[in-house]
């Protein structure tokens, strides 16, 4: 089944209303291939969603960039999945690894929240993810496959996931893996789903990679087979975001 490609821009705890307008008016301006070619979905901090949802061109998509792990309630400082439904807002990223290294979010955590985004209706963008320590031990697989055993466990639906590989040791670092390297783990990744969800579900679920993409490196990228998209940090603040959307084409021309 033709997995449609798909580019994430994760703006992660960046922007002013003007810089937000400005990378919005980039985006509205932009010539891109069409929504049936590529998925565009943006992730602005919280507090800009509703201004970028009324900005942005109808064919790109928002996406929060975390959301309480059930109900809302009495969880001061949190945001949950009902209120981002409330607002239109169709996509939530879960399991960013900085939430997952800095705030102590475990699998376990992460999987009752992909879930519970799902349940409410929310598209989940599920973040995996090895550190440079556990690459270099050898356990790159055996780490992705436990996160994503983690989500697996909790869902019985994968329509509505994408899941995102972003090695830790190349985000934000200018340390982009390979495209050998990416293929690698996506591969054995949709193996995984394959052996242990379906072949359906390994056949049709979206592999983002994310990790120092930019506009000079993302064509070799997406040339490979099992890389479906990106998941981009620093370069979605910036104009080439507009080329690596566009490096979708390699797919389509491939
Ligand atoms: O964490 C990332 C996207 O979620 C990747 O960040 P960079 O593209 O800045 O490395």
């Amino acid at each position: 089944m033709a997995r449609k490609f798909i580019v994430g821009g994760n703006w992660k705890c960046n922007g002013t209303t003007e810089e937000v307008k400005k990378i919005v008016t980039l985006l509205n301006e932009a010539e891109v291939p069409s929504e049936d070619v590529v998925e565009v979905v943006v992730s602005p901090p919280f507090v800009f969603l509703p201004v970028v949802k009324s900005l942005l061109r109808s064919d790109f998509h928002v996406a929060a960039q975390n959301c309480w792990v059930r109900k809302g309630g009495a969880f001061t400082g949190e945001v949950s999945a009902e209120m981002l439904v409330n607002l239109s807002i169709p996509w939530v990223i879960l399991g960013h690894s900085e939430r997952r290294a800095i705030l102590n979010e475990s699998n376990d955590f992460v999987g009752d929240k992909v879930a519970y985004a799902l349940s409410q209706g929310l598209k989940v963008i599920a973040c995996i993810g090895e550190t440079l320590e556990q690459r270099e031990s050898g356990s790159t697989v055996a780490v992705v496959a436990a996160q994503t055993k983690a989500i697996a466990d909790k869902i019985s639906n994968w329509d509505n996931v994408v899941l995102a590989y972003e090695p830790v040791w190349a985000i934000g670092t200018g340390k982009v893996a390979t495209p050998a390297q990416a293929q690698e783990v996506h591969f054995e990744l949709r193996k995984w789903l394959k052996d242990n969800v379906g072949a359906e579900v390994a056949a049709s679920t979206r592999i983002m990679y994310g990790g120092s993409v930019n506009g000079a490196n993302c064509k070799e990228l997406a040339s490979q087979a099992d890389v479906d998209g990106f998941l981009v940090g620093g370069a979605s603040l910036k104009p080439e975001f507009i080329d690596i959307i566009k490096s979708a084409t390699v797919k389509k021309n491939a």
